[in-house]
């Protein structure tokens, strides 16, 4: 039975392609028209949560929790279980290990192994090492055009070399921001549960200016609950003994208050951009933690923000709608500006999922200047060892009955 491995890049156009199968009117995998396939993917995922969110319909699993509110790792083994139970013939897995553990990623290689005697595998990745051991087909899919190589061999060769670099400075700020605790956060026997399950338990965890962190955890351990805790969008932190910039949380600061210390990106965050904001003015509105400009920027502002578009190479599309940009593009541009103004501590979760080997090398590389140029206190979650990423420390979550309990390492 053939298997098919196939490298996108942030320029491939996925959902066409996805789409031609559900259609049935693929030409190049013609011979798949006529058998039932399911699709293993994050498209696929916000499918089963709109249809919750708009209907009451669960169709993943039996549980009262919603889709929505499951770790990214637990909606991805949900999914899965759903596609396996209905034997398909063909899978497509888009993308399969992104946001899975280690543990959970070995597992799906091995069950893709074991459904791989039965069932025709179409892998989509853009990271070469997530390549799978089935694939005997090689191809490559940028913008719309499908080739083929002739051996694993070729296709590998082909694509070992995609680094990039970022050759200048980081630029210092307008103005810094004061704070007169050298302690950003600290967490003092933290405990969270969700409707009685607990998810954290005694959690003890200081983070100083300038640390780089990175929090570690097996899916579902809490690490965006924590997250959520510091950059305020979770009500978990109040009464609890958690301190944010030397302040107690909950002792009458504002959501604002804590957020204009934090620069924060998650990929999920890009889609709250919608608007037509020119890249420039996205980078703008980093000093005012909006969402669009509505002041006309200052002489110096608008030349700090060009001075980020030169670190990111972005310096000649500075007037481009940022809904214009590649993926890769758009995640520099939110990068810019969440450092614009050099907040004390900057937040990443998971930050490289879904982006192709080169936009990847150039996304860490970037992290990594911030963290030797800067004072910024960096928190970087991932279940990736990028290697342009060594933090000072890591903070590792380790799953138990009554919840995550957490130990610091250097
Ligand atoms: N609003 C909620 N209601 C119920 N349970 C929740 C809610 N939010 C989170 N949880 C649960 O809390 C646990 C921790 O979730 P969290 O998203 O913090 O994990 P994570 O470590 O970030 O996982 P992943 O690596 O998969 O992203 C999960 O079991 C999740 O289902």
């Amino acid at each position: 039975m053939k298997h098919y491995a196939i490298l996108v890049d942030n320029t491939s156009r996925i959902e066409k392609f996805i789409t031609r199968f559900i259609n049935k009117n693929h030409e190049q995998f013609s011979l798949l028209n006529n058998k039932r396939g399911a699709i293993f993917s994050s498209f696929e995922m916000e499918r089963f949560i709109n249809q919750e969110e708009k209907y009451g319909i669960n169709k993943l699993t039996s549980s009262s929790q919603s889709l929505k509110s499951l770790s990214s790792g637990e909606q991805k083994k949900a999914l899965l279980h759903h596609i396996l139970n209905q034997n398909p013939e063909y899978i497509i897995l888009n993308n399969p290990l992104d946001n899975l553990d280690i543990q959970s990623q070995k597992d799906l290689r091995e069950i893709l192994h074991k459904i791989a005697e039965t069932t025709i595998l179409i892998q989509l990745t853009n990271r070469l090492e997530d390549l799978l051991s089935i694939p005997s087909e090689f191809f490559t899919f940028k913008k719309a055009d499908l080739v083929q190589y002739k051996d694993e061999e070729t296709f590998i060769s082909a694509h070992e070399q995609l680094k990039s670099r970022i050759q200048k400075s980081i630029p210092q700020p307008l103005n810094s921001v004061e704070i007169n605790s050298n302690e950003l956060v600290k967490f003092k026997e933290v405990s969270v549960s969700f409707n009685n399950k607990p998810v954290l338990k005694h959690i003890n965890w200081t983070i100083e200016k300038g640390e780089f962190w990175q929090l570690i955890g097996p899916n579902g351990s809490g690490k965006s609950t924590l997250l959520n805790m510091i950059s305020g969008d979770s009500h978990k932190g109040y009464g609890q003994n958690l301190k944010l910039f030397g302040i107690k949380k909950g002792s009458g600061e504002s959501v604002w208050d804590i957020k204009k210390h934090i620069g924060y990106f998650t990929p999920s965050l890009i889609d709250t951009f919608k608007g037509n904001y020119s890249i420039k003015n996205m980078v703008i509105s980093g000093l005012y933690d909006s969402i669009g400009l509505y002041i006309k920027p200052s002489e110096n502002e608008s030349w700090i923000a060009e001075e980020w578009l030169k670190v990111i190479g972005l310096l000649h599309k500075k007037d481009i709608y940022f809904q214009k940009l590649s993926m890769g593009e758009k995640r520099l541009v939110m990068v810019a500006r969440a450092m614009i103004k050099h907040p004390p501590l900057l937040i990443l979760d998971e930050p490289t999922v879904g982006l192709d080997d080169f936009n990847a090398s150039l996304f860490t590389n970037l992290i990594h200047k911030i963290s030797k140029e800067t004072n910024v206190a960096i928190i970087y979650v991932s279940h990736r060892n990028e290697a342009e990423i060594n933090p000072d420390f890591i903070y590792e979550l380790i799953m138990t009955k009554e919840g995550s309990t957490g130990r610091s390492k250097n």
